[in-house]
C-alpha cells in the first residue's frame, strides 16, 4: 500500500509539472496551449540525439529545457502574439494546429514507431525504507518534481515577474496602465511554460515509451489532474496532480485495471458537479475592464451583427460575415452541388464514390459537433465516444439479428439519450471543464467497449454488415449521400427556427440570452443531445460502410479531427461541415502515397485557416464566388436592406462657448492635445479635441453621460489609439513611444486610475501597492516611498496583508490612489474617484486630490458631482459628443448659466 502512495505521488509529481507549464500560460494569455504535446515530443526526442552523442545527462536536460523554452517562445511569438485579438478558443485551436505540425515534423525525422529513451538513472534500489525500496530513477523525478514546484511557486508568488503575471492574469488591460509589459510578461510565461512542458517530457518518456504522440497522450491526463485539483492556483494544481496520482495508483492496483480511465471518468465527473471550478479552485475575480475592439476587428463585427439570423440566411448564419450572401445566390449554389453530387456515380470510379461517400457518413459526425461547437458553442472533445457508440449501437443490433438500417435509426435514438445523459453534467460546465469532461469520456469509451466484450466482442470488433443492396458502390453512394442530405437540410431548417436563434444568442452571451428569457443550460442541453444523436449516426453509417466496428477505430484524436473539420469547414455553417468533411477524408487519401505525415497537413491547413480565412473553407469560397460575381461588401449589405457602420450623426453639436483660446497656448503644459479625434470603430467618439493640462494644475472634464470623458482619458493614456491629431508631453509627440502604449506612457509619468478603480482583488493590498513599481522611474518602491504614500492613507497600512477585494469601496479608491502615487507619476487622471463613496469618504478622496495637487502632480479628473469637481479644480472642460463645447477657469465654468441641465446638473 505505501509503495502503491509513493509511486503514486512520484507519478503525481509529473503530472504536476506538466500541468504547472499549461497553468502558467493559461492564467496569463487564456490560452489552453495543446501544442505542448508537440514540444514535449520535440524535447524528448532531442534529449534521445544528445544522449546518442554520448553528452552527459546534467547537460542533456539542460539543453532540453533550453529547447523547451525556445519553442515556448517561438508558439508565443507565432501564434499567441498574432492572434492576441481573436477569441480564446481560437488561440487554442491554433496550438492544436502547431501540435499537429510538430508531432508530424516529429514522425518525418524520427519515424512513428515507438522508442525507448535512457532514464537518467538505472532503476536499481536507490533507497530502501522498511520494506519498500525506491529506485534511483524514482528518486531523481520525486526531486525533480520538488524542486520545480518549489520554484514554480517562488517565482510566481516571490518575484517581481510574477506579481505581474498575477495581475495580467486578473485585468491585462489594468496592469499596462500600472505600466507592466504585458507582452514581455505573456512572452516569459511562455517560456517558463515551454521548459515546464520540456522538463515533463524529459522525465516521463523514459517511464513509458517514445513516439511521436506519447507526451500528448500523457499531456491529456495531465491536464484532467490539473483541472480536478483547480485551474486557479500554483497549489491547487499540485494537490490536485498529487491526488490524482495516488488515486489512479490505488485504482489500478486494487481495482480492475482494464477499466481506469472509466473510475477516472466517474471521479472527475462527480468532483466537477460537486464542485464546478476543481477541487481546490475558485473563480478567478477579474478586475472589471472595458473590452476595447481591435480596429481590423470592429468592422467585421457590425457585418457580422448584420448577418445573424438574417431570413433567407438558410446555412444558418455563419458567426461573422462582412459579406451578406443574397438568399437566392445561396439556394442557387446548393443547386450546383446538389447537381454536381448527383452527377457523380456516372463520371467518377468506384473507389472515389466509397471516399465520398465515407465524406458524407463523416460530414454527419463532423455536423454534429459542429452544432455543438460552432452554433452552440460548446466545444466538445467527446465526439469520438459519440461515434463508437452509434456504431456498436448499429453493430450489437445486427448481431442480435435486426435488420441493419434498424440499428442505423437505434444508433440515433442511443446517441441522443447517452448526449441527454452526459450532458446533464457537461452543460452545465463552462468552457474547459466542459471540454475536459468530454475529453475523458472520449477516453473512457473505448476501455468499456473491451471490458463489455461479452456484448461488443472486446478487442476484436463486430461485423456490421450493410442490407445487401448497399453492396453496390453506386447505392451505397446514394445511401450515404441522402443520409446527408436529410441531416443537412434539417439541421440548416432548424438553424432557421427559435431553437438555432437560442443556440447562437447562448453561443455569443449567456448573460444576452438570459435577458431574453431563455434558459442557456436547457437551450445547451437540446444542442448537446443533437449534437450526440448526429454523431452516432455519423458512426452507425461509417460502420456500415467499412463493414466492421472495433475499439481502435474511436480514439481521441478522431475528435481532434471532427474538431479540425469544423473549423477548417466553417464554424457555424452546415457547407463548411462537408467542406470540413472533405477535407479530412479526400486529403490523406490523396497524400497518402507521399510520405507527408498527415498530421502535418492537417496542422498547416488549420494555421492557414485560422490566420487568413476565420470563417474557415466555406467563408472563403463564399467570398470568392461574391467577388467573381462582382458583389461588393457595401452593395451586397445594401441590397439586403443593411447598413454597415452607424449612420453619421445628423444633430448638430450645440455650442456653449468657443474654447477659451488659452488652451492653445501655455508654455508650461504638461500634456496638450490638439485636433484629437479617436474612437472604439469605424466612427470617432472624440472629434478634433483640444485640450492642456499645466504642471500642478487640477483639470476638470465635465459632460452628459457617453460625451467621451472616459475615452479621453483612454486616449492619453494609450488605451486606444488617436486617429488624427497631435498629443504631446511636456512638448514631446506621445506617439513616438513603444508599441505598448498604455503601459508606456505609465513609465513616462502617466498615471491613470481607470473607472471602478482596477483593484486586484485576489492580491494583497501590499502585492497592489507593490504593481505600483512597475511604473516608478527606480522600477522600484522604496520602504521611504511606502511609509509617505501609507502617510496619506494610514487605514491601509493596517490592511497590508489582506486580500484587496474584501476591502470597502473607499479603502478601494485609497488604495487605487496611494497604487497609482508609488509609481510617482506627474499626472494623475482620475475616472469617477467618488462613484459609489459614501459623501463623508468621498469628501475625503477630494481633499486628499488637493494634497496631492499641492505636492506638485497635476491632476486630469472625471467626475460625476460636477459641483465638487468645479469647486476643486482649477480649470473645466465641458465635453458634448466628443467634442469641448466649455472651457475656462473652473469658477467661470460653473458661473456659466447654460451649464446646469443642458450637460449635466451641477451638483
Ligand atoms: N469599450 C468600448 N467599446 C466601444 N465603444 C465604447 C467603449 N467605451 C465607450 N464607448 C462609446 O464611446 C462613447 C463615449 O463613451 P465614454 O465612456 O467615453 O463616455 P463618458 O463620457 O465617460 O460616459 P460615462 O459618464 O457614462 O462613463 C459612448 O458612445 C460609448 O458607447
Amino acid at each position: 500500500m505505501t509503495a502503491v502512495v509513493i509511486s503514486g505521488l512520484i507519478v503525481g509529481l509529473l503530472y504536476a509539472i506538466a500541468g504547472l507549464g499549461f497553468v502558467v500560460i493559461y492564467r496569463t494569455s487564456k490560452v489552453l496551449n495543446f501544442a505542448m504535446g508537440g514540444l514535449g515530443a520535440v524535447v524528448a526526442y532531442v534529449a534521445s540525439d544528445l544522449i546518442d552523442l554520448g553528452l552527459p545527462y546534467p547537460v542533456v536536460v539542460l539543453l532540453g529545457l533550453l529547447v523547451g523554452g525556445l519553442l515556448g517562445a517561438l508558439l508565443e511569438l507565432a501564434i499567441a502574439r498574432p492572434l492576441r485579438d481573436r477569441p480564446h478558443l481560437t488561440v487554442a485551436l491554433a496550438t492544436l494546429g502547431a501540435l499537429l505540425i510538430l508531432e508530424g515534423l516529429v514522425g518525418l525525422r524520427y519515424g512513428f514507431a515507438p522508442q525507448s529513451l535512457a532514464p537518467a538513472f538505472d532503476r536499481g534500489v536507490g533507497l530502501d525504507v522498511g520494506p519498500i525500496s525506491i529506485s534511483t530513477n524514482q528518486l531523481f523525478v520525486a526531486g525533480m518534481g520538488l524542486v520545480a514546484t518549489v520554484v514554480l511557486f517562488a517565482i510566481v508568488m516571490r518575484t517581481r515577474l510574477g506579481l505581474g503575471m498575477r495581475a495580467v492574469s486578473s485585468g491585462p488591460l489594468t496592469a499596462q496602465l500600472l505600466g507592466v509589459d504585458v507582452g514581455r510578461v505573456r512572452m516569459s510565461a511562455w517560456i517558463l511554460g515551454g521548459v515546464y512542458g520540456g522538463l515533463a517530457a524529459l522525465l516521463v518518456t523514459p517511464l513509458t515509451y517514445l513516439s511521436p504522440g506519447s507526451f500528448t497522450i500523457f499531456l491529456l491526463t495531465a491536464f484532467a489532474a490539473v483541472v480536478l485539483g483547480g485551474f486557479t492556483s500554483v497549489i491547487g494544481v499540485v494537490i490536485g496532480a498529487l491526488v490524482f496520482g495516488v488515486a489512479t495508483n490505488l485504482l489500478l492496483t486494487y481495482l480492475d485495471s482494464s477499466l481506469i480511465s472509466t473510475y477516472t471518468f466517474l471521479g472527475v465527473a462527480l468532483v466537477l458537479v460537486l464542485r464546478p471550478h476543481g477541487i481546490f479552485g475558485r473563480i478567478e475575480r477579474q478586475v472589471p475592464e472595458p473590452s476595447i475592439p481591435s480596429r481590423r476587428r470592429a468592422p467585421a463585427r457590425r457585418g457580422a451583427r448584420a448577418s445573424v439570423g438574417r431570413p433567407g440566411s438558410t446555412d444558418g448564419a455563419a458567426p461573422a460575415g462582412p459579406v451578406a450572401v443574397p438568399a437566392r445566390l445561396r439556394l442557387a449554389g446548393w443547386a450546383v452541388l446538389l447537381v454536381v453530387l448527383l452527377v457523380m456515380p456516372f463520371v467518377t470510379d468506384d473507389r472515389r464514390l466509397f471516399l465520398l461517400a465515407t465524406a458524407f457518413a463523416m460530414f454527419v459526425g463532423v455536423l454534429g459537433l459542429n452544432v455543438l461547437a460552432g452554433f452552440s458553442g460548446q466545444v466538445s472533445l467527446g465526439q469520438s465516444a459519440f461515434l463508437a457508440i452509434g456504431a456498436y449501437t448499429a453493430a450489437v443490433a445486427v448481431d442480435r439479428g435486426l435488420p441493419p438500417l434498424v440499428g442505423v435509426a437505434l444508433a440515433l435514438v442511443v446517441g441522443g439519450g447517452a448526449g441527454l445523459l452526459l450532458g446533464l453534467p457537461a452543460t452545465r460546465l463552462s468552457g474547459i471543464y466542459l471540454t475536459l469532461l468530454t475529453l475523458i469520456f472520449a477516453f473512457a469509451l473505448p476501455e468499456l467497449i473491451v471490458y463489455l466484450k461479452d456484448v461488443t466482442n472486446g478487442a476484436s470488433g463486430l461485423p456490421l454488415t450493410p442490407p445487401e443492396f448497399l453492396f453496390v458502390p453506386a447505392n451505397m453512394y446514394w445511401f450515404m449521400l441522402a443520409a446527408a442530405c436529410a441531416v443537412g437540410a434539417g439541421v440548416m431548417v432548424l438553424a432557421g427556427t427559435r431553437t438555432g436563434r437560442a443556440w447562437r444568442a447562448v453561443r455569443d452571451s449567456e448573460d444576452g440570452a438570459r435577458s431574453l428569457g431563455l434558459k442557456p443550460a436547457g437551450v445547451k442541453l437540446g444542442a448537446f443531445t443533437l449534437g450526440s444523436a448526429l454523431a452516432a449516426l455519423g458512426g452507425a453509417l461509417g460502420g456500415l460502410l467499412v463493414g466492421f466496428v472495433g475499439p481502435d477505430s474511436y480514439g481521441v484524436f478522431v475528435s481532434i479531427y471532427a474538431l479540425l473539420a469544423v473549423v477548417l469547414g466553417g464554424s457555424g455553417s452546415v457547407f463548411g461541415s462537408l467542406l470540413g468533411a472533405l477535407f479530412i477524408t479526400v486529403v490523406p487519401d490523396v497524400t497518402g502515397g507521399s510520405g507527408i505525415p498527415q498530421n502535418l497537413l492537417f496542422g498547416i491547413a488549420l494555421l492557414l485557416v485560422l490566420f487568413l480565412a476565420p470563417r474557415g473553407l466555406a467563408g472563403l469560397l463564399e467570398r470568392a464566388t461574391l467577388a467573381a460575381l462582382g458583389f461588393r461588401e457595401r452593395r451586397a449589405a445594401r441590397a439586403h436592406g443593411l447598413e454597415i457602420g452607424p449612420e453619421r450623426e445628423t444633430v448638430a453639436d450645440p455650442v456653449l462657448e468657443t474654447p477659451s483660446s488659452s488652451d492653445r497656448q501655455g508654455s508650461e503644459a504638461l500634456l496638450r492635445l490638439v485636433g484629437v479625434s479617436a474612437g472604439y470603430g469605424v466612427e470617432p467618439v472624440l472629434r478634433e479635441l483640444d485640450l492642456t493640462v499645466g504642471k500642478g494644475e487640477i483639470v476638470a472634464l465635465l459632460g452628459a453621460n457617453g460625451a467621451g470623458k472616459s475615452t479621453v482619458l483612454r486616449t492619453i493614456s494609450g488605451v486606444i489609439p488617436a486617429d488624427s491629431g497631435d498629443l504631446s508631453w511636456e512638448g514631446e509627440p506621445l506617439s513616438g513611444w513603444p508599441r505598448h502604449q498604455a503601459a508606456a506612457s505609465a513609465r513616462r509619468g502617466i498615471g491613470h486610475i481607470p473607472e471602478g478603480r482596477g483593484i486586484f482583488p485576489d492580491l494583497t493590498v501590499k502585492e497592489n501597492l507593490d504593481l505600483g513599481s512597475f511604473a516608478a522611474p527606480s522600477r522600484s518602491v522604496s520602504p521611504e516611498d511606502l511609509e509617505r504614500v501609507l502617510g496619506y492613507f494610514p487605514i491601509l497600512g493596517d490592511r497590508l496583508g489582506q486580500l484587496a477585494g474584501t476591502l470597502s469601496g473607499g479603502e478601494q479608491q485609497m488604495l487605487a490612489i496611494a497604487r497609482a502615487l508609488l509609481s510617482r507619476p506627474r499626472l494623475l487622471m482620475l475616472d469617477e474617484p467618488s462613484l459609489g463613496l459614501a459623501p463623508l469618504i468621498s469628501q475625503q478622496v477630494f481633499n486628499m486630490m488637493r494634497t496631492i495637487a499641492d505636492s506638485g502632480v497635476s491632476i486630469l479628473l472625471v467626475e460625476q458631482n460636477a459641483r465638487a469637481s468645479l469647486a476643486l479644480a482649477d480649470r473645466a472642460y465641458v465635453l458634448s459628443r466628443g467634442r469641448v463645447v466649455l472651457s475656462g477657469p473652473a469658477d467661470e465654468v460653473a458661473a456659466n448659466p447654460s451649464l446646469t441641465g443642458s450637460y449635466l446638473e451641477v451638483g
